[in-house]
């Protein structure tokens, strides 16, 4: 077995930084018969995913993908899975100008419009529980379970950009296939974790799994049928993948089923996730949360006493909003929504970190042991400390320096972006902030030819849905959050530590009960 235990179930990944903290930034697993080489260097990681350069460029190679394959009805290969070739060429190629600067342009009004249906229903619930007499509860706000709230939002963005669609998960109305899709990704993550999964029919919620499966499987088959009947509007991913031609054919209709299911798992919850722990992280940092609120605030972003003023947040604020990419960044550093990153295999014998590794061996790339890496990020790689990507910030030192620095993370206001983060701009590779900057790009989004096609879409929706509801509204912990926060402090651990007790890895690193309850106060 070797290394399989250590590996397997929704904690599996911190066990792999655990070890990558332990043995340094390259060792190798036993996994059954077969080696597994643990890479967590994201200078070497980002010198071998590029085609240019040092190299040796690594391929992702299919085998490893094949149990992600299986999850996705009909098990054929998709941009997500596929080896460099012919297939996967002609579906990136396709589908690459939907990221374009000038197509995100029509998603940025429909971003913000679903986020201000969710908004409307945040300050629903914090004037319920102001007008509630029951409520017993000293503290400000009124709860509101934003892992659910970012999720509709999402889900129903990649409605939109995939197939023209309206899920109407924003709207908070029934919709099967919504209610269908999160058992449907469950059971898709424990298929790859376990191949043996949908056969434990003893088991209700196995029994509940395969319901669903089947049920969204003949929702798809709908969807495509329309699909080919009326292809939807040009801005979509599927107009785009309808255009594309793998030796001058198009793509069939499973193939096409194939990769819309690919581009919606790959799309929803990375970045729902992503802005769930990003406000839950602000949760527990109330004064850099406060930092954020005059950054927006200075750019008429933000509620206050002149609330008439609050504007929309157009893309040309980005670059005026540093501190806030920043945030993103750190977050998506310290909870990666895809934290076991990418495997890649090396093409002839190699060194990495000093040793040699053999053509043929397979090279995992875990970005959570990258990030909570102390190699990488020094003493305080645990803490959430978004000025690490601001100009002027110094690299993290000794423990001492790391105990002596701001516990809140609030940034010092003088320093500059470092390189907008990466994230504030228009989005390109991940892989260029390292360049200029002291500080490793944590490859969030990995680099290179396989890196992620969608991060410009997941940058845009992370800034104008945290800046919109961040400018109304103050986030402080729910119950469960600050009784693990106290827990944590109470035994000096930082609050990631509790954040990171709450999560667990279904494919995606997720709140591992589905919920993140906050208190949400409307701003004065
Ligand atoms: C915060 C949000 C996101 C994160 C952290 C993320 C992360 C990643 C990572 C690490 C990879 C490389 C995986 C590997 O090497 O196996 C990847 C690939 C991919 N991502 Fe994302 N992603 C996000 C959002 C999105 C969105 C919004 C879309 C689409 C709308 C998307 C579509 C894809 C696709 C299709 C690939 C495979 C690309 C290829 O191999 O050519 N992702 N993503």
């Amino acid at each position: 077995m070797g290394h399989v235990t250590d590996m397997a179930g929704a904690r599996g990944v911190w066990n792999v930084a655990a070890m990558a903290e332990k043995y340094g930034p390259l060792f190798k697993l036993q996994l059954m018969g077969s080696v597994l080489v643990v890479l967590s260097d994201p200078q070497t990681i980002s010198r071998v995913a590029r085609k240019t350069g040092p190299g040796p460029y690594m391929s992702k190679p299919n085998e490893v993908y094949k149990p992600l394959e299986k999850a996705l009805t009909p098990s054929l290969p998709s941009i997500l899975t596929a080896a460099d070739g012919p297939y996967w060429k002609a579906v990136r190629q396709a589908a690459a100008p939907c990221f374009s600067i000038s197509n995100l342009k029509n998603v940025m009004p429909l971003v913000l419009q679903l986020t201000k249906r969710v908004a409307d229903r945040m300050q629903a619930a914090a004037a319920a529980a102001a007008t509630d007499a029951n409520n017993s509860s000293s503290a400000v706000g009124g709860l509101f379970d934003v892992s659910d709230a970012a999720k509709r939002i999402t889900s129903d963005v990649m409605g939109h950009m995939l197939l023209g669609e309206d899920l109407q998960g924003t709207l908070w109305r029934p919709s099967e296939y919504l209610d269908l899709f999160y058992p449907v990704l469950r059971a898709q993550g424990e298929l790859i974790n376990n191949p043996l999964h949908l056969w434990q029919v003893w088991r209700p919620d196995v029994r509940l799994q395969k319901r669903c499966l089947a049920k969204h499987n003949a929702i798809m088959d709908g969807k495509m049928d329309r699909l080919m009947a009326h292809p939807p509007p040009d801005y979509t991913i599927a107009a785009h993948l309808l255009q594309a031609r793998v030796n001058g054919q198009p793509l069939n209709r499973n193939q096409l089923k194939t990769e819309v299911a690919a581009f919606m798992a790959a799309g929803f919850e990375t970045t729902s996730h992503a802005i769930t722990w990003s406000l839950a992280l602000l949760a527990a940092h109330p004064k850099v949360q406060q930092q954020v609120l005059e950054e927006l605030a200075a750019q008429g972003l933000a509620a206050g006493a002149d609330s008439m003023q609050l504007r929309d947040i157009e893309q040309a604020d980005f670059a005026a909003l540093p501190l806030l990419a920043a945030v993103i960044k750190e977050s998506l550093r310290l909870c990666p929504p895809a934290p076991w990153g990418g495997t890649k295999q090396a093409p002839c014998d190699v060194t990495l970190c000093g040793h040699t590794v053999k053509k043929g061996t397979l090279v995992m790339m875990p970005l959570l042991a990258v990030s909570l890496s102390t190699a990488n990020y020094g003493s305080d790689a645990m803490l959430f400390k978004p000025q690490r990507w601001l100009a002027g910030s110094k690299p993290a030192g000794t423990a001492a320096e790391g105990a002596a620095d701001d516990d809140d993370g609030a940034a010092d206001r003088d320093q500059q972006p470092r390189s907008a983060a990466g994230v504030g701009s228009k989005g390109g590779s991940s892989s260029s902030s390292s360049s200029s900057s002291t500080v490793p790009d944590p490859q969030t989004f990995m680099t290179g030819p396989r890196d992620c096609i969608g991060q410009a879409l997941a940058k845009l929706e992370l800034m104008a849905v945290l800046a919109t509801l961040l400018g109304r509204f103050e986030f402080a912990p729910g119950p469960k959050l600050a009784q693990e926060l106290a827990a944590a402090a109470a035994t000096g651990q930082p609050p990631a530590a509790a954040l990171h007790g709450l999560a667990g890895v279904h494919v995606t690193m997720q709140p591992e009960d589905g919920t993140m309850l906050l208190r949400v106060a409307p701003r004065r």
